[in-house]
């Protein structure tokens, strides 16, 4: 058990300043902006600019990729300065690594686990466990089989896919993940985050956390 828990948290999918300022005021440590082409929380750059620019220092800004070009992601580098890319398509390392900000790297826990998946990026901070199959977009609500995590992974990881409120406290004391993700789980509808499901799950988290120091000690 960790004496010091505290599991990192990111709220993906943002689409509307009250949203981005209750995150901030809630100290989340992540917020997530999507530019996957098939997404319904897909952000033009200038609406992007304006959320970006809300954001303290201390605040992770993650822009959200599914295979898209490479001279789209840089344009969307230059124009919004994230502090971290999430890949959450078939990207690969030397793609990942190419625009010179640090990375998550999505693997898809849905489907068919390719063995080496986990392993394919040990440049990336952290891994992002979703519960798409290979090729499936994210953000759809749905979790997968916890099971399915192996023991030991060889990045810090984020566990995300189906997480909500009523099961995020469960999935913090069963799994230990280094962060949670969230998208759908905190929404009213597609992009449209609701104010008490954002406040419950951080709630819920820190009840983990505070019941993983307890036991530790
Ligand atoms: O959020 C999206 O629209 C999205 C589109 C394409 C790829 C990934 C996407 N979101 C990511 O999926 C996970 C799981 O979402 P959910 O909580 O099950 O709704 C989410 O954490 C985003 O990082």
């Amino acid at each position: 058990m960790n004496a010091s828990a505290h599991t990192r948290i990111k709220f993906c999918g943002m689409t509307r300043a009250q949203d981005v300022a209750l995150a901030c005021e809630l100290r989340v440590d992540a917020i997530g902006l999507v530019f996957a082409q098939r997404s319904s929380r897909r952000l033009d750059i200038e609406a992007a600019r304006a959320l970006r620019g809300q954001i303290p220092d201390g605040v992770d800004v993650v822009a959200l990729f599914m295979d898209n070009e490479g001279p789209q992601v840089q344009r969307v580098i230059d124009a919004v300065r994230p502090t971290l890319l999430q890949f959450h398509g078939n990207e690969d390392e030397a793609f990942c690594g190419a625009f010179g900000v640090p990375y998550l790297k999505a693997v898809a826990m849905g489907g068919d686990v390719v063995a080496d998946a986990l392993s394919r990026h040990p440049d990336a901070v952290a891994l992002l466990l979703d519960s798409h199959a290979s090729g499936g977009a994210g953000g759809t609500g749905h979790r997968f089989d916890w099971s399915r995590i192996p023991q030991a992974t060889p990045r810090p990881f984020l566990l995300a896919g189906g997480l909500h409120p009523d099961n995020v406290f469960d999935a913090v004391n069963t799994v230990h993940p280094w962060g949670v993700d969230v998208s759908s789980g905190i929404e009213s509808a597609p992009g449209e985050k609701d104010a008490a499901k954002m406040r419950r799950f951080v709630e819920e988290v820190r009840r983990a956390d505070a019941l993983a120091r307890s036991l530790a000690r």
